[in-house]
């Protein structure tokens, strides 16, 4: 099977690193408690996408693995341990900035409590989001949420 054409994000502006960059592996983690509920946090001041809505997570270092990535990123960015990590879905993002391929995980389990170190803001969701705007990344991530969960939701 050939692998899922990127979705492009802002299309209108130059690609840095030109047209056949490498894709930068990045680890995410939808953290999700019993209830369902989902956790959002937006990106800190000074990093492209300031403010937007994600999933917690960040690029791998040399020589991770993504989980060994989720568990550093989630340690460093919101001050918790997590527990199981299960990698879900891959998506590959063309951003003006950065070709980036995403790699979800769901995580049931954490011990710690929340704390922004970065000076992002946090919430816990549920579907639809109230959070706005959202990463062009995100937006697929709340339509397999959605779709896994019956419920009717476009952004
Ligand atoms: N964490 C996260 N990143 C996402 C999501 N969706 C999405 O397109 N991205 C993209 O993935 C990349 C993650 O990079 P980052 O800047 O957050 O990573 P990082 O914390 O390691 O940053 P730094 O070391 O450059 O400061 C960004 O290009 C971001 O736009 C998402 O849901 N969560």
């Amino acid at each position: 099977m050939s692998p899922r054409a990127p979705l492009v994000a802002d299309a209108h502006r130059p690609r840095e690193g030109g047209a056949d960059r490498q894709a930068v592996q990045v680890a995410v983690g939808v953290l999700i408690r019993p209830d369902g509920s989902f956790l959002l946090t937006s990106r800190p001041p000074g990093k492209v996408y300031a403010g937007y809505w994600e999933f917690p997570g960040g690029k791998l270092e040399p020589g991770e693995t993504v989980e060994v990535a989720l568990r550093r990123e989630l340690r460093e960015e919101i001050g918790v341990e997590i527990g199981p990590v299960h990698p879900w879905r891959v998506e590959h993002v063309d951003y003006p900035h950065a070709l980036v391929q995403l790699n979800f995980c769901k995580v049931h389990e954490w011990s710690g409590t929340l704390h922004m170190h970065e000076g992002q803001q946090y919430a816990w969701e549920q579907l639809p989001v109230r959070s706005a705007p959202v990463l062009p990344g995100t937006v697929p991530v709340l339509e397999w949420l959605s779709a896994e969960r019956g419920v009717g939701w476009k952004p």
